[in-house]
């Protein structure tokens, strides 16, 4: 796994941030250095798949990246499922694509079909699982509801949204002090503050992060009956969002 130094000398101007060849290249690194929790999420969500994936139906992974939980998805759900990972980043696409191709081609588990394509455009439908894992803090906020709403729309009674973000907090003691801990995080995986602070420049605009309230006020709005949040690690949450089973 190549180690991400991307922001480690000084930059001129730092640009927003983008999922590009270079990102790509050293995303899995990133990520487990980034997102205090990152692998317990996936773990539990190998275990949710297990739980909420119905036979004949569509899951989604949306905003799969690297297919981190497709791949764990995969081995979860009943074999005639069919598993949608979804990126618009072509670079991503691309490297999944290859990996998908380079693993051994496995027998008696559900097919994984990738798409690049912009989440907010996609369309659902007799979904039992979606996850959409550190995605929506990428969305421009006034998209974020109806994204919700066509998922919720899309999911089979019984069947669960995984929601993981970044949050912020109302409470200004709060914020500071769980931004200052996610820093001693990075920090303590090999970060200098100098990518610390020039990949905070680079996400200021591109990664939006809003309360836990508002994640489940929004959630309960879009038609979810259950909204559990279930994970939190300093400033990174993970909630479940459940619709229920139709009264019979
Ligand atoms: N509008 C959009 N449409 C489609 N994809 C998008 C959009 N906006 C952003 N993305 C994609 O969302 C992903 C977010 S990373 C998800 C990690 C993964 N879920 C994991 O479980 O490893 C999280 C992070 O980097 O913090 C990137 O691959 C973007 O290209
Ligand atoms: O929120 C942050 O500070 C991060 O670094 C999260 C992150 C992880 C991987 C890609 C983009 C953002």
């Amino acid at each position: 796994m190549k180690r991400d130094r991307i922001y480690s000398l000084p930059h001129d101007r730092v640009g927003s941030f983008a999922f590009d060849e270079q990102v790509v290249e050293v995303f899995p690194d990133m990520i487990a250095r980034s997102v205090p929790g990152y692998a317990s999420i996936l773990a539990m969500i190998q275990q949710l798949a297990a739980r909420f994936a119905q036979a004949k139906t569509n899951v989604y992974d949306l905003g799969c990246s690297l297919g981190a939980a497709t791949l764990l998805i995969q081995r979860q759900v009943p074999q005639d499922c069919v598993i949608h990972a979804v990126d618009n980043a072509p670079a991503m696409v691309e490297r999944l694509q290859m990996k998908l191709q380079h693993s051994e081609r496995q027998t008696g588990v559900a097919e994984v079909r990738v798409h690049q394509a912009d989440v907010c455009q996609f369309p659902m439908t007799n979904a039992s699982f979606v996850v959409l894992n550190l995605t929506l803090q990428f969305i421009p906020k006034d998209q974020r509801a109806a994204l919700l709403t066509a998922i919720a729309d899309a999911i089979v009674p019984g069947g669960a949204l995984l929601l993981s973000e970044k949050i912020c907090f109302d409470d200004l003691g709060q914020q500071s002090l769980l931004n200052d801990l996610h820093h001693d995080f990075k920090r303590a995986n090999g970060y200098s503050d100098l990518e610390i602070a020039q990949k905070r420049t680079a996400l200021e605009d591109r990664l939006l992060p809003e309360t836990m309230q508002t994640h489940i006020d929004r959630l309960e709005t879009a038609g979810f009956d259950c909204v559990a949040p279930w994970f939190q690690c300093f400033n990174f949450a993970s909630i479940l969002a459940v619709k229920a089973e139709s009264a019979a």
